[in-house]
C-alpha cells in the first residue's frame, strides 16, 4: 500500500500544513516522522564541515544518515563533535571522525532534536540529560538545525507539561532543588530530582551532575528573565531552555515536512 505521506511535500507556508486532506491510508509512526525530519536536516550537510552531532531518538537518525553518506562516499572530510557519550559511541561505530570544542571552537552546523519548540523557535532540551554539552556545542554553531516530529510543537515553553530540566551539582542537591522550586513557585512549579541511575539512585549526567526536572503549571512569560534568574542560583550548572539559538526547525508531520526559519517563523 502506498504511503499517503509525500516526502516531497515540503513547505514553509503555514497554511499548507493546515490544509485538510483525505485521511492517510497508513499512519506513520512517531519514529518514522523523526527519521524523515533528520534526513531532511542532513541535506544541509556539505563535505568538509565541522558538525555538532545531537543526542536522542531523533538525532540518532541524523547521525546514522551522516555515517551512511560517508560510507557511500557522498560526503567526505566531515568532523563530528558529539553532544554526549552515547552519540560519541554511535558516531564511532559508524566511522565518523570525531573531535571536540577545544580543537574546533567554531562549528559549521549542528543538528539535534528537542523536547519542545515554541512559535519563536525557543526550545526545551535535556529530557535525555544531555543539555549542557548540547548547549555548549550548539551555541558555538554558525547554524543550528532542530529536528522534531509535530508532537513537540507547543504554544509556550513548558506548555507540554513535561519536564523543564535543570542540571545541578550533586553537592547538597536538595538545597538547590528547593531554591529552584521557590524561584519558580509563581509558575506553579514542582521540582523533582531525576532518578534512573543504578538501584533507583539519581540519574547522573555525562558531566557527573544531577538533573532537577521542573514541572510548570503556568506560562513563564519573560523567558530571558527566568533564564537569568535560574543561572544566578549557586549550584545550578545549566538549564534546558535554548532561547534564540535555533536557526531552523524542521517539523515532520502526517501531512508533510515544514521548515521554519528564524525571523520568519513567528505567529
Ligand atoms: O538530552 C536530550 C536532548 O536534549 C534531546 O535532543 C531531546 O531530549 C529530544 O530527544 P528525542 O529526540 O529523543 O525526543
Amino acid at each position: 500500500m502506498a504511503l499517503a505521506y509525500d516526502p516531497l511535500f515540503i513547505t514553509s507556508d503555514k497554511s499548507a500544513m493546515d490544509v485538510p486532506s483525505t485521511p492517510p491510508p497508513m499512519m506513520l509512526t512517531q519514529d518514522e516522522l523523526k527519521r524523515i525530519a533528520a534526513h531532511k536536516a542532513v541535506d544541509f550537510v556539505e563535505s568538509g564541515m565541522v558538525l555538532g552531532l545531537g543526542t536522542g531518538s531523533t538525532a540518532k537518525h541524523a547521525v546514522a544518515r551522516i555515517g551512511e553518506l560517508l560510507r557511500q562516499g557522498k560526503l567526505s572530510n566531515i568532523v563530528g563533535i558529539p553532544t554526549s557519550k552515547k552519540t560519541q559511541e554511535q558516531a564511532l561505530s559508524l566511522g565518523i571522525p570525531l573531535s571536540d570544542l577545544d580543537a574546533h571552537p567554531v562549528i559549521d552546523l549542528s543538528i539535534d532534536g528537542a523536547d519542545e519548540v515554541d512559535p519563536h523557535l525557543n526550545l526545551v532540551k535535556g529530557r535525555g540529560g544531555s543539555l549542557l554539552r548540547e548547549k555548549m556545542i550548539e551555541g558555538a554553531s554558525k547554524k543550528f538545525v532542530v529536528i522534531v516530529d509535530e508532537s513537540k510543537m507547543v504554544k509556550h515553553i513548558g506548555g507540554s507539561k513535561l519536564a523543564l530540566p535543570v542540571e545541578i551539582v550533586p553537592f547538597c542537591w536538595k538545597f538547590t532543588a528547593e531554591k529552584l522550586r521557590e524561584l519558580m513557585d509563581g509558575y506553579g512549579c514542582e521540582a523533582k530530582l531525576r532518578l534512573g541511575g543504578e538501584k533507583g539512585k539519581a540519574f547522573v549526567t555525562d558531566n557527573g551532575n544531577y538533573i532537577v526536572d521542573m514541572y510548570l503549571e503556568k506560562d513563564m512569560g519573560d523567558l530571558g528573565a527566568v533564564s537569568d534568574a535560574i543561572l544566578r542560583l549557586p549550584g545550578v550548572v545549566e538549564h534546558g531552555m535554548f532561547l534564540d539559538m535555533a536557526s531552523t526547525v524542521i517539523v515532520a508531520g502526517e501531512l508533510g515536512v515544514k521548515i521554519k526559519n528564524k525571523h520568519s517563523s513567528c505567529c
